[in-house]
């Protein structure tokens, strides 16, 4: 599951899987995105779905569109990470794509639900961080799935009427993030991401470096 990469600073560490959740709206997607535009070595797990496509959406950019007969087949053949109905659709996180990354030595972003996390931490606990986005106030959880615009009327009810329970995970969650400023919002997962990255448990080149150190402090 892990792989050793050489840091930006030259030390080697572990990349880590950093996941992103929230209920429907809050911001995932749109923090997810710029993560990926502005983060160096950060790569995006796109994940299999049986929902229908929505406009503007492209297969294996956001989603890899898949009928239920080909995603019970990925289940049967071991092929995702991780699982769960969610929405009434199924959707899950290929495996041989994380694994690929990590082994290249990049981190891996999922934007997943919150059973799919509880799975991913029983998996990989160390290499695991969380984050859970809140949306600032209930008006503006429902007025962004309006704006979004890509949902019928009875979608966005559903998903409204879920956010309570998704909303009950949220301790569940190694940080908590508001997004009330898209710009704010992102700087913040930045900064976890940036911290996580230094962490001395992932850092298993340090021993090595510091070592060394030592070496040329004695001579
Ligand atoms: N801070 C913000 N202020 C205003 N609008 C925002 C903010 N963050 C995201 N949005 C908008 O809210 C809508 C929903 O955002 P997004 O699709 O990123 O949510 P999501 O959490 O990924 O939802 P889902 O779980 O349904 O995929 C989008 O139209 C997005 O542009
Ligand atoms: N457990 C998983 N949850 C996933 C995965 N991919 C997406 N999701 C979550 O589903 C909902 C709905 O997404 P939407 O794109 O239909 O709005 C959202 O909470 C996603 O985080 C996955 O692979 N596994």
């Amino acid at each position: 599951m892990t792989a050793h990469d050489r840091g930006f600073d030259g030390v080697e560490r572990r990349g880590l899987m950093f996941v992103l959740s929230s209920p429907s709206g809050a911001g995932k997607t749109t923090l997810s995105r710029l993560l990926i535009e502005r983060v160096e070595g950060l790569s995006l797990s796109v994940s299999a779905t049986t929902r229908p496509m929505r406009p503007g959406e492209v297969d294996g950019r956001d989603y890899k569109f898949v009928d239920d007969a080909t995603f019970a087949a990925m289940v049967k053949h071991n092929d995702l990470l991780e699982w769960a109905v969610v929405f009434d659709n199924r959707y899950g996180t290929p495996r041989a794509p994380v694994y690929a990354a990590l082994a290249s030595g990049r981190d891996v972003l999922f934007d997943i639900d919150w059973q799919g996390t509880q799975q991913l931490r029983e998996k990989a606990r160390a290499d695991v961080v969380s984050v859970f986005i809140l949306p600032p106030s209930a008006t503006d959880l429902e007025r962004r799935l309006h704006t979004r615009a890509q949902d019928a009327d009875h979608v966005i009810r559903e998903r409204m009427d879920r956010a309570t329970h998704e909303l009950s995970h949220w301790a569940e969650y190694d940080y908590i993030v508001i997004n009330q400023n898209v710009d704010e919002a992102f700087a913040e997962v930045q900064s976890i991401l940036k911290a996580e990255r230094l962490k001395r448990e992932r850092r298993t080149g340090l021993t090595a470096f510091v070592r060394e150190l030592q070496r040329q402090l004695e001579t």
